[in-house]
């Protein structure tokens, strides 16, 4: 059977070593934090105004801001700053997390589409980081999407997935 790593490379078109490519250097020394709280305004304000209800209507029990602040937070961590997320909230548990949400393909590729709108907009963070952090939001956003399948295949099962995409990188490295 197909892990939900292989599922999500095959999904994605991005294979493993480039959806962990942001580890090959500190993404947050070279960024810094205000560019991630940019991306996470700039891209939450896209998913709140989406003109597509449905696609809207899965972010309505979550207020604008909470989820900025979730989702910045847990890329600085994720991307080699301090543990604000896991500080704050516990482990970030993605696949767990993302139970209660209908994460289709179709879900993905809108999501996907405004986090890549949001990194055009971003005059703060150069190309090459674009380029690695789009590859691992591919990556993790179908990992969620074999999540999601897995969560429908058998919905009495306990989803701790433990998996790279929410491990901490060490602030100093
Ligand atoms: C594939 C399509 C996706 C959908 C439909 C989706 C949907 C959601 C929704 C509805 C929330 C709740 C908002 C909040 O209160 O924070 C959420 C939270 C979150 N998402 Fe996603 N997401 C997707 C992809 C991703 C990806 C690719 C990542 C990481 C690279 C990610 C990381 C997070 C994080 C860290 C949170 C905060 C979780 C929490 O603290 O409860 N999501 N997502």
């Amino acid at each position: 059977m197909q892990s939900l790593q292989e599922k999500a490379s095959v999904w994605s078109g991005v294979d493993r070593a480039d959806a962990f490519a942001i580890d090959d250097s500190n993404l947050f020394e070279k960024l810094g934090l205000q560019s991630f709280i940019n991306l996470s305004t700039n891209f939450y304000t896209r998913v709140y105004d989406d003109e597509e209800e449905w696609f809207r209507s899965i972010f309505s029990d979550s207020k604008k801001e909470d989820a900025i602040q979730n989702q910045y937070e847990f890329f600085v961590q994720r991307m080699g700053g301090p543990p604000l997320y896991s500080q704050r909230k516990g482990h970030p548990a993605l696949i767990g997390r993302h139970r209660p949400f209908p994460v289709t393909h179709e879900a993905a590729e809108r999501w996907l589409q405004h986090m890549q709108n949001a990194l055009d907009d971003s005059l703060d963070i150069d190309h090459d980081s674009k380029i690695k952090m789009m590859n691992f939001f591919r990556h993790t956003a179908f990992f969620l999407v074999a999540g999601n399948e897995l969560k429908n295949q058998n919905q009495n099962q306990n989803n701790q997935v433990a998996c790279k995409h929410a491990a901490n990188k060490p602030a100093e490295e």
